[in-house]
């Protein structure tokens, strides 16, 4: 009998599918599959809605016969093969980029880097800034500011504290029934955060991220936490280094909404808003319409440059 599955956990050939009523079964693929238009490494990845048969009750095995058109995909180049990608997750919800203004430092730099990513994928963020509870009255003023400048681009974000509770129902609604990536320095508090709000889930501080800290070359692995039903969280490996796939420099600014909405007043249509007359964008920042801090998150980006740390 043919079921719906979500898989949550990607091994390589094996695949952990939980189906409708939550229980989990090892599937593989049967045959070979292709998908249109797409060369990957990785047929199926966590995240991905499938079709699958139960082959043995006994081992809990499955075999996958079909997998659902994507709503989005993070995918970024395979280290083994560069003419293919690797898809790291499928079908996310929304992302969290979970940001501390100290203990550790978070850069606006690496920040944008992330929104920008996240508007090519095309997968919504919400800036969440946590460990409030350690800031003084001029960290919160700062923390406010920032706050205040993302909203004003359209991302919504949260001040948290979780070790102290503040602003954890608040993320908890976030996180209520979608899937959720999540992503962030190490240190910033992932696992406290999630455990704040799934105290059953019980994670190991570091456990959320011990598969991305060994780097890009265990790619193959990416798992899905189930915090309340119909409630994930996934973490994936590289997402750190969730860098400009394959982006070409005009294409940048259109990951830029603030900037985005200004392109086709730029004088010239090839513009990169670096010294051209006649640039609405360089105007915006010039009026302070366009926050410094981003505009300087984009040339770093167009010059190639590494703002992850
Ligand atoms: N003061 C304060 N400390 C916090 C807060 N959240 C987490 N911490 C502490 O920060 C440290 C790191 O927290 P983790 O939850 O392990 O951070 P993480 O993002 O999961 O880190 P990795 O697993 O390395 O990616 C721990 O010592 C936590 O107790 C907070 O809101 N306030
Ligand atoms: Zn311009």
């Amino acid at each position: 009998m043919l079921q719906k599955g979500l898989v949550i956990r990607s091994t390589g050939s094996w695949y952990d599918i939980r189906n409708e009523d939550g229980h989990v079964y090892q599937g593989r693929l049967k045959g070979k599959f292709k998908i249109k238009g797409l060369k990957v490494t990785n047929p199926i990845a966590v995240g991905d809605r499938v079709q699958f048969e139960v082959e043995d009750v006994t081992e809990n095995t499955a075999v996958i016969l079909d997998i659902d058109p994507r709503e989005n995909y993070i995918i970024r180049q395979s280290v083994h093969k560069t003419a293919h990608g690797h898809i790291l997750a499928a079908n996310i919800d929304q992302a969290v980029m979970l940001a501390t203004l100290t203990l550790p430092r978070t850069s606006l730099g690496f920040i944008d880097r992330f929104l920008v990513t996240a508007e090519a994928f095309r997968i919504p963020t919400t800036v969440v800034f946590n460990k409030t509870d350690i800031l003084n009255d001029e960290g919160l003023g700062y923390q406010q500011e920032i706050m205040d400048m993302y909203e004003s681009i359209g991302y919504s974000c949260l001040a948290t504290s979780a070790t102290e509770g503040d602003g954890v129902e608040a993320f908890r609604q976030l996180l209520d029934h979608k899937i959720t990536l999540l992503s962030g320095h190490s240190g910033v508090g992932k696992s406290s955060l999630v455990n704040a709000v799934a105290p059953g889930l019980n994670l190991r501080t570091n456990e959320v991220s011990t598969f991305a800290n060994k780097g890009v070359h265990t790619t193959t692995f990416a798992e899905m936490f189930e915090l309340a039903p119909e409630t994930f969280i996934i973490d994936t490996p590289g997402i750190k280094e969730l860098g400009l796939v394959d982006m070409a420099k005009e294409e940048i600014s259109h990951y830029f909404p603030e900037m985005r909405d200004r392109l086709n007043q730029c004088r010239f249509n090839n513009c990169l808003h670096v010294n051209e007359p006649g640039c609405a964008v360089k105007e915006a920042v010039g009026e302070g319409n366009i926050a410094e801090s981003r505009y300087m998150s984009y040339l770093s980006m167009l010059d190639g440059g590494d703002n992850r740390r």
